[in-house]
Order: C-alpha cells, then sequence, then structure tokens
C-alpha cells in the first residue's frame, strides 16, 4: 500500500515536474468575473491581486467577495460560525487589489484577464503585461467569445499563453474551459490545467474555436431567445418559463441575460456577427442596441429585461 503511494506520489511530481507553481494569481478586471476568480483563486490559498481602472469598482468587489465568501462559509461551516468568520477573513487577507496592471503583472505567476469583451482593449492590456511581467508568467484570458491567438497576438509569449473560460457565478459554476492555441506549451497546458483543478472546478479542454464548447452552443440558444422576443412570438417571461419548466434550465434565456449583463452580450453578439457574416440569428439585434444605450445593463444596473433592486 505504502509502496503504491509512493510510486503515485513520483509518477504525479514528474508529470508536473516542470510546471511552473502558481502561488501568485494576478485577476486583472475587477467586474463580475474578475471578482468571482479572484475569490476562487484565494479560496484554494493562492495570493491574489486583483486589479481594476476603477477604484469604485474594486470597492465593490470586495464587498461581493466579502458577501460570497459568508455564503460558502455558512454552508461549509454550518455547525461553527466562528471558524465561518476565520475562513473568510484569512481567505480576505489574501486578496490584495492595484488599479495599475504592468505594477501588479510584475509578482504573478498567472495573470488571468477578465476584462471588457473588446480586442482592442484586451490587446492593450496584454502588451503591458508582457512588457512587465517576469519570464515564467503565464497569460491566460477569460474571454467568452473572442478568438484566443487574436488576444494572444499582442505578446511575445505564445507558448506561455492560453484560455481560462469560467462561468458566472464563479464561486457556484463547477467547469472551467482550458483553450489551448497551437503555441501554447504542454507545460503551460498543464499548469492551467492544474490551476483549474487546484480552485476546485472540473476542467474541459477545447481548441480556440468561436465560442469554444459552452458558448459555441449557448450564443445561438440565446440568439434566437432574443429573435423570438423581437418578432413577438412570445413574451420574455413567458420564454423564460417555458425554458425553465419545459427544459429543466435553472434561468431562461432573459433571466440569464440579465445576470452576465447585456452590455457583454452585446460584445459578444456584435463579435458574432462579424465572425459570421451570412448568419442572420447573429446580427445585431435592434432591440438589445437600444436597452445598452439606455444603460438598462441588466441586473449590474439595476434594469434589463426585468427589474432589481438596486443594493
Ligand atoms: C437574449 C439576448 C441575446 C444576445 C445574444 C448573445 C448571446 C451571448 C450568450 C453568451 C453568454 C456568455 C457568458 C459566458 O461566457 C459563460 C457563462 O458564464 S454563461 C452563464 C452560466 N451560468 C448559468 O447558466 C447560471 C444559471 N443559474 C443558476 O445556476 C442559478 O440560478 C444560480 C446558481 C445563479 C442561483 O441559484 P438560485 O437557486 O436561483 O439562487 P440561490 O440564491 O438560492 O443560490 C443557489 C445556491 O448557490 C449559492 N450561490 C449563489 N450565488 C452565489 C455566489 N455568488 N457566491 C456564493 N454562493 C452563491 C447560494 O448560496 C445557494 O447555495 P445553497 O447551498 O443552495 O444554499
Ligand atoms: N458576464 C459573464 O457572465 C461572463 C463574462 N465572461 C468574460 O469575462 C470578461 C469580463 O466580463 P464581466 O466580468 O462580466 O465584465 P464586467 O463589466 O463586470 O467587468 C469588467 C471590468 O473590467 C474593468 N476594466 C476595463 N478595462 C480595463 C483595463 N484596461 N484594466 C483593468 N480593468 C479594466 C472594468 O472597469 C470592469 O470593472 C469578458 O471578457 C467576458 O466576455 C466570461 C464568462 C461569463
Amino acid at each position: 500500500m505504502a509502496f503504491a503511494a509512493n510510486v503515485l506520489a513520483r509518477s504525479f511530481s514528474t508529470s508536473v515536474g516542470r510546471q511552473a507553481a502558481i502561488k501568485h494569481v494576478t485577476v486583472i478586471g475587477g467586474g463580475l468575473m474578475g471578482s468571482g476568480i479572484a475569490q476562487v483563486a484565494a479560496q484554494s490559498g493562492h495570493n491574489v491581486t486583483m486589479v481594476d481602472v476603477s477604484e469604485e469598482v474594486l470597492k465593490k468587489s470586495q464587498a461581493n467577495i466579502e458577501k460570497s465568501l459568508m455564503r460558502v462559509a455558512k454552508k461549509k461551516f454550518a455547525d461553527k460560525p466562528e471558524e465561518g468568520q476565520t475562513f473568510t477573513k484569512e481567505v480576505l487577507s489574501r486578496i490584495s487589489v492595484n488599479s495599475d496592471p504592468a505594477q501588479a503583472a510584475k509578482s504573478a505567476d498567472l495573470v488571468v484577464e477578465a476584462i471588457v469583451e473588446n480586442i482592442d482593449i484586451k490587446q492593450k492590456l496584454f502588451k503591458t503585461l508582457d512588457e512587465n511581467a517576469p519570464q515564467h508568467t503565464i497569460f491566460a484570458s477569460n474571454t467568452s467569445s473572442l478568438p484566443i491567438k487574436d488576444i494572444a497576438k499582442a505578446t511575445q509569449r505564445l507558448d506561455r499563453f492560453g484560455g481560462l473560460h469560467f462561468f458566472n457565478p464563479v464561486p457556484v459554476m463547477k467547469l472551467v474551459e482550458v483553450i489551448r492555441i497551437p503555441e501554447t506549451s504542454d507545460d503551460t497546458f498543464k499548469s492551467l490545467v492544474a490551476f483549474g483543478q487546484a480552485v476546485g472546478k472540473t476542467t474541459v479542454e477545447c481548441k480556440d474555436t468561436p465560442g469554444f464548447v459552452v458558448n459555441r452552443l449557448l450564443v445561438p440558444y440565446m440568439a434566437e431567445a432574443i429573435r423570438m422576443l423581437e418578432r413577438g412570438d412570445a413574451t420574455a417571461k413567458d420564454i423564460d418559463v417555458a425554458m425553465k419548466l419545459g427544459a429543466g434550465y435553472p434561468m431562461g434565456p432573459f433571466e440569464l441575460s440579465d445576470y452576465v449583463g447585456l452590455d457583454t452580450m452585446k460584445f459578444i453578439l456584435d463579435g458574432w456577427s462579424e465572425n459570421f457574416p451570412d448568419q442572420p440569428l447573429f446580427k445585431s439585434s435592434p432591440l438589445l442596441d437600444k436597452m445598452v444605450e439606455n444603460g438598462k445593463l441588466g441586473m449590474k444596473s439595476g434594469e434589463g429585461f426585468y427589474t432589481y433592486n438596486k443594493k
């Protein structure tokens, strides 16, 4: 038995031997996804720097992380509330905030980018990160829909670049898609998979194809939902009820849109309409455009397809 355990331990250390140990994670973008990624990384013992251009966002995100940790602690330490409080404090103490990506990159073993879904802004950020991060630092993007290769080309480290696509809400959703481009080294890929597993997620390997796995199927479904609404086939409420009760989905497409953020949805749909110019399903949506123009961004702004109490 002891022999078998030793062999297992040795073969594990051999298989991960040349991978960089990821201890310090810098998460760029402190919004919906970045704050969730920062939380699960800190929860699993990593030191985390969370970066955003907006100090206000950073403050709000720290408060949201604390609330989310309290929900986790309530379950994890149901009978021991003091231990739950200690857990929350300890996790929070591992997260520091910064508004300067260049400075925050200097101490990172892994940078996970979760900023707005815009290729020019992402490329500009990665160029700066590449100029400032140590040689060994691995870069990953959490993009929903942009090709990883287009983001990576702003850097000189294609072998240390990949995609880590988390799902919203990050503390709850159990999947991470790990995306490799042809240049991603095996060591980098293994490090990204190991990181996904270390933060408690199941990982699946994806090629750098539009939408990877989940969004390749989810985007057409969501796009068809908005076309149904635009055609007046059914109300948003009825479509949501139908998909929840008829297909067993936890949220209907319009509840999910409000949850994801309508600005992010618009970025994704507009990107797909450029990628698939002959596909009418992905043409930009006048309804979505109007809602975003009017600041109706879903839960984060207090109004989208539904209205919410602003916290
Ligand atoms: C129509 C527009 C068309 C435009 C076209 C463009 C299309 C583009 C689409 C692509 C979008 C791409 C986004 C992306 O890249 C990928 C994604 O992330 S897709 C989103 C995936 N997520 C989902 O599908 C979420 C589905 N919803 C759910 O699973 C549940 O509703 C949810 C867990 C969110 C809430 O559950 P609910 O039961 O309703 O509420 P509770 O409050 O009771 O929570 C349940 C359970 O979970 C715990 N919990 C919830 N949130 C958190 C949190 N933030 N932190 C910690 N814990 C949390 C809560 O405590 C409960 O735990 P219990 O143990 O059950 O008490
Ligand atoms: N919302 C969702 O459900 C999901 C989104 N994604 C992807 O994750 C990324 C982030 O999405 P969200 O968190 O929803 O967006 P968000 O809008 O909540 O947060 C984005 C944050 O990035 C910040 N930011 C913008 N430019 C920056 C820069 N140059 N440097 C530092 N911070 C900057 C903004 O201030 C904002 O706080 C996008 O690529 C999106 O496609 C992936 C999975 C799910």
